[in-house]
């Protein structure tokens, strides 16, 4: 039985009268991927932004590895392993993909503050970013500058960013948005890649994505979870059928 790395209880987000994250509990396991569906507006931004500290619940509290973090500010839930990679683009758009994946790892390891010697020169970082290139599927590209991607190599690039944090959980907000079919396929296969070796928690609207990806499926509508299963169950849930899902799976 693998270990429970995420726990969140009773959690309550309110905006003025509206309840966007309603009494919601859920146990994430070690090692699993694990994603959330719903509809526009289900809520599910407004937890991942709890889970990441972005927003502070009303009520409820979330666990990371047994410890309470429910009022951790964001970087200190990064330097115990929660990252996230962003839904909006976040990467310095004028610097290489290397430079990138270079500036995220000298972040982490505060190499920054050696200032008797530029940071940027020290080959363990560089090949620490190389690796990262090479894991995210960008090591031919190492030298393109980030704007020049193609947008779904942008979106490696950020879940690169994200690794660069050596994260036990990552927080995917809608991995492939905006993508063509050819894009999603290749996040598709590096998300494939990072099983086993990093827990991830996956917000995306592509069901073909999650249904192939995540070995648990929690669907969430109007702040709570109606069911958590494995994809077929979730297919053949009568109640995600009525809610969400309609008629795209009951072929
Ligand atoms: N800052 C805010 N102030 C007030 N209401 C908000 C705020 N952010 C979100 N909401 C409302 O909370 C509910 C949940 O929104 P949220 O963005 O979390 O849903 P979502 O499932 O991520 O939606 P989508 O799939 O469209 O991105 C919605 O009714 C939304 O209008």
């Amino acid at each position: 039985m693998s270990q429970t790395l995420l726990e969140l209880q009773g959690l309550v987000k309110r905006y003025g009268g509206l309840v966007a994250t309603d009494h919601l509990s859920l146990s994430v396991k070690a090692g699993q991927t694990h994603a959330i569906i719903g509809p526009n507006g289900a809520g599910k931004t407004t937890l991942i932004q709890q889970i990441a500290g972005g927003l502070r619940p009303n009520e409820g509290t979330i666990r990371f590895d047994g410890q309470d973090i429910t009022v951790l500010p964001m970087h200190k839930r990064v330097q115990r392993g929660l990252a996230r990679s962003y839904q909006i683009t976040n990467i310095f758009k004028s610097c290489s993909v290397l430079d990138n994946l270079a500036l995220a790892v000298q972040a982490r390891s505060g190499s920054s503050m050696r200032f008797w010697r530029p940071a940027l020169s020290d080959s363990a970082i560089f090949d620490e970013a190389r690796e990262l290139a090479d894991t995210v599927g960008l090591s031919t590209r190492v030298d393109a500058i980030a704007s020049n991607l193609a947008h779904g190599a942008q979106r490696q690039l950020e879940v690169g960013l994200a690794l660069a944090t050596r994260p036990r959980m990552l927080l995917l907000d809608e991995p492939m948005a905006g993508m063509g079919h050819g894009e999603s396929l290749q996040l598709v296969e590096l998300i494939n890649r990072l099983r086993g070796q990093v827990t991830i928690l996956l917000i995306e609207h592509d069901m073909e994505a999650v249904f192939q990806l995540a070995e648990c499926i929690s669907v969430l509508v109007f702040g709570r979870i109606i069911a958590s299963g494995n994809a077929d169950e979730i297919r053949s849930n009568a109640e995600v059928k009525k809610a969400y899902l309609g008629d795209e799976v009951a072929a």
